[in-house]
């Protein structure tokens, strides 16, 4: 279980998140929405201690980090690392044994290219992988649908599943509501950097109306198109 009490992040004097307070338990899927801006990546990054914050957050399964598979938005690899290499690595530093990584490789990635060359979704997917072979009890996934094709889109909803089955937590980040509809238990909207609103699945209409009423209509008349 992951308890966020009173979490305040600040940069510089810029508040980014405000008195967040969630609880994340063992096989819930838990959505994070909120515009471009609103807070969610660097909830993500001071979750996986990537980010220095006030408050606590709390992991009863001991230390945070050896439990934790964090995908970024936009995974970064060392120049000439292949693929597999890559995996080996993710693999090492959890004291997994792999012998055969071309089963292991469910996006048919080209295990053999330096990750480097890899597209943006060939790169999320890769990373993915990574973070799934180290059998993590904690899945971190900021925007994992995000440049990635309909084929793959598909296999990481099986993926996410799987992993709600086998009782991970699972916070991820996603502009598009009709995946969160699928994928999630819970959802949470981030508005500047506040919680304003959770919901259950009966109650994702709410957060999906309260995001759309956030007054688009107007700006885009001011723009007198
Ligand atoms: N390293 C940083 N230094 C200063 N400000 C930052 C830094 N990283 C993020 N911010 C600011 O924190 C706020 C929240 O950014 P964050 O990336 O967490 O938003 P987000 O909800 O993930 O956005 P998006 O949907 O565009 O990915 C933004 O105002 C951003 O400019």
């Amino acid at each position: 279980m992951i308890y966020i009490k009173s979490l305040h992040k600040y940069y510089g004097n810029k508040q980014v998140l405000k008195d967040i307070n969630l609880v994340f338990n063992p096989g819930e899927v838990h959505g994070v929405v909120g515009e471009n801006g609103a807070g969610k990546t660097t909830l993500f990054r001071s979750i996986s201690g990537m980010e220095n914050y006030k408050g606590t957050i709390d992991y009863t399964g001991g230390n945070i980090k050896n439990s934790m598979g964090f995908l970024p938005t936009d995974p970064y690899f060392l120049s000439k690392i292949t693929g597999k290499e890559y995996l080996q690595l993710l693999c090492n530093a959890r004291n997994i044994e792999i012998t055969d990584f071309k089963e292991k490789n469910i996006f048919d990635l080209p295990l053999q290219q330096y990750a480097e060359t890899y597209s943006t979704g060939m790169k999320k997917k890769l990373a993915l992988t990574g973070i799934l072979l180290q059998k993590n009890d904690i899945f971190i996934l900021d925007e994992p649908f995000n440049g990635v094709d309909i084929h793959s889109n598909t296999i990481i909803n099986q993926v996410l599943f799987k992993l709600k089955e086998l009782n991970k937590i699972v916070v991820l980040s996603s502009h598009i509501f009709s995946t969160l509809y699928e994928t999630c238990d819970y959802l949470h909207y981030l508005k500047n950097g506040s919680i304003v609103k959770s919901a259950d699945k009966s109650e994702f209409g709410i957060i999906e109306k309260e995001m759309q009423a956030s007054g688009i209509g107007i700006k885009i008349d001011k723009l007198n198109l």
